[in-house]
């Protein structure tokens, strides 16, 4: 293959989207609503990142699935939208190739590329960055929040990741309790200083979880009664993901040009 095979654009459902292609075979496709990575296949062909049946792909709403860029505000933490607008802002390509084999793309976001609204509501100058890479059967996402402003803001930040897993009951989360993780219906979990390695084990399927920079983790899952009541999730679907979200919480603020990263790693 060559390079510029390994990053070509294309559409996601009705969204403008990237394709990354490794030569060994991994694959990926970002769309740049929300700088959204919506699928994650390894080098072993298997996807790893569950996207809703019933997920808008049309820029009207966040997709639900894939990894949503969660920034400035987490959920309901603060008075601005939820989950912040990140997930629903039109991001740009900033960079894309290959590096020692992973193929890869940055995507960015800066004021000027919000709606209106959004620009008002939140009126500071920052750059994001998210860089996506993929290799073999690991995936590499960084995200990188600078201030361009001459005023210090607060944020919170997380990489909201669907894992698509066999079924939700069965699935166990080690790392980030004393003991191993089981789901039995609704969770909703925040960890504050995670330990930096979790392990995902979904029978003899094992995902190693390194995170850094993000100090914190959540664990989420709306069970069957709260599933029924999102319209972009099919009946039974909430069974098929566990989202285990790098996230960083309690960040002091962040002053005029400075930066903050995090990093994740999944393998
Ligand atoms: O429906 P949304 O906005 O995508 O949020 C999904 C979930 O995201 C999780 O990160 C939160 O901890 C949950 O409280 C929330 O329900």
């Amino acid at each position: 293959m060559s390079p510029s095979d390994a990053v070509i654009s294309t559409t996601f459902g009705h969204l403008p989207a990237l394709l990354l292609s490794a030569a060994d075979g991994a694959q990926a496709s970002i769309t740049l609503y929300g700088a959204h990575l919506v699928s994650w296949r390894g080098a072993d062909g298997r996807e790893r990142l569950f996207c809703s049946a019933k997920s808008s792909l049309d820029g009207s709403k966040a997709i639900r699935g894939g990894v949503p860029v969660i920034f400035p505000q987490f959920a309901e933490r603060g008075s601005g939208m939820r989950h912040g607008f990140a997930r629903v802002s039109t991001w740009r390509v900033s960079e894309s190739g290959v590096d020692d084999g992973w193929a890869y793309a940055v995507l960015a976001l800066a004021p000027v590329d919000l709606a209106p609204g959004h620009a008002q509501a939140w009126p500071h100058g920052f750059e994001l960055a998210l860089r996506v890479a993929i290799r073999a059967n690991e995936l590499t996402m960084g995200l990188e929040v600078r201030n361009t402003g001459a005023a210090p803001f607060p944020f919170a930040a997380a990489l909201h990741t669907y894992f698509l897993v066999d079924d939700v009951a069965g699935v166990r989360i080690l790392g980030v309790e004393r003991e191993e993780l089981a789901i039995h219906g609704k969770i909703d979990r925040v960890y504050d200083n995670a330990e930096p390695r979790l392990a995902l084990v979904d029978g003899d399927v094992v995902l190693t979880l390194r995170q850094q920079g993000f100090p914190d983790a959540v664990v989420w899952n709306p069970g069957l009664e709260d599933a029924a009541a999102l319209a972009d999730m099919a009946d039974g679907e909430y069974r098929r993901f566990v989202c285990i979200e790098p996230a960083l919480l309690h960040a002091p603020a962040l002053g005029p040009g400075q930066s903050w990263r995090g990093e994740y790693h999944v393998s």
